[in-house]
């Protein structure tokens, strides 16, 4: 049997003690409020039983992990038809770049880069009477945690910074693969990134990817099939031109944040978060890569 909470701790301890610890997306401006220091790490395990170490239950912007769930919500909603609008293949770019949706006629290659979740969120502004309410009921039904809520100073601040997705929305447009206007469908994506979550929130709702669909009530959100088919892009997209890296380093399907989280799991087995804001220079968490590098080494547990 792995001894979780011991690797947590020793995990925990390397992170505090390294000096670099990344820097703070200021691109953002209420992101770069964040403190450097914070270090969490919360894993739930098949049986649902939480090890924890560092600050796991205080709150940050969990921005693209929710991608994840958005896809799920629309995947959900529209089955296969959703792959016509987004496709499901590695960027090799940065989460906000726009030159292969301009030679590729407007659909994104992935529904993770904020160009993929601009579309899913314009198909769930379609889909849905109330997109923001609807979507923040679906992640607490998940979480079977109705204090989750979105962080209006955040979503306010990016409305007002956020030119590139503005610029990636008209694009989309342009082509003709976004049903609603600008505003509106990036007044929800921006409320959807702004959700405010602990590593140990983040953990129960993602435990569905390593449980076959079934939250910890036992409740089944998503099929086998859709759980293999969104841990794939996770595998492959989650973590934009450090995609690669991060399967050879973690060797786990994942998705980071520009808050500095990172979840990732291990079907049937676990699922993971770490929060640390620093990121590197492809806007992943620095420490929550260290971390988890050394938790599927210590452990030998990765899908490979
Ligand atoms: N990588 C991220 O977390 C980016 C999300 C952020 N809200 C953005 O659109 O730029």
């Amino acid at each position: 049997m792995v001894d979780f909470q011991n690797i947590l701790d020793a995990i925990t301890l390397e992170a505090n003690n390294t000096l670099d610890k990344g820097k703070i997306a200021s691109y953002i401006p209420e992101l770069a409020c964040a403190d450097k220091n914070k270090f969490g790490i919360a894993l739930l395990d098949k049986n649902g039983t939480l090890f924890s170490a560092g600050d796991t239950k205080e709150q940050f912007s969990v921005q693209s992990m929710t991608k994840v769930l958005t896809l799920s919500m629309a995947f959900d909603l529209l089955g296969d038809n959703l792959w016509e609008l987004v496709g499901v293949e590695p960027s090799g770019d940065p989460f906000n770049h726009l030159s292969l949706l301009e030679q590729e006629n407007g659909k994104p290659r992935n529904p993770l880069i904020n160009a993929g979740a601009i579309v899913v969120s314009d198909i769930l502004v379609s889909k849905l009477k109330n997109p923001r309410a609807e979507f923040l009921k679906y992640v607490q039904g998940i979480a079977n945690d109705s204090s989750i809520g979105y962080d209006v100073s955040v979503a306010e601040s990016e409305k007002r910074t956020g030119f590139r997705n503005y610029a990636a929305a008209y694009l989309i447009k342009s082509f003709g693969n976004l049903e609603n206007d600008v505003e509106t469908v990036l007044d929800f994506y921006f409320h959807q990134c702004s959700l405010s979550m602990s590593c140990e929130q983040l953990v129960n709702t993602f435990y569905i990817f390593a449980n076959r669909g079934k939250c910890l009530q036992d409740n089944q959100h998503l099929s086998l099939s859709q759980i293999k088919r969104i841990n794939a892009i996770m595998l492959s997209c989650g973590f934009y031109d450090e995609a690669g890296e991060f399967g050879f380093r973690v060797g786990l399907p994942g998705k980071s944040g520009v808050g500095g989280g990172i979840v990732a799991l291990l079907p049937d087995n676990f699922c993971v978060v770490t929060w640390s804001p620093g990121l590197n220079e492809k806007g992943n968490s620095k420490l929550g890569l260290q971390a988890l590098e050394k938790l599927t080494t210590d452990s030998g547990l990765s899908i490979f």
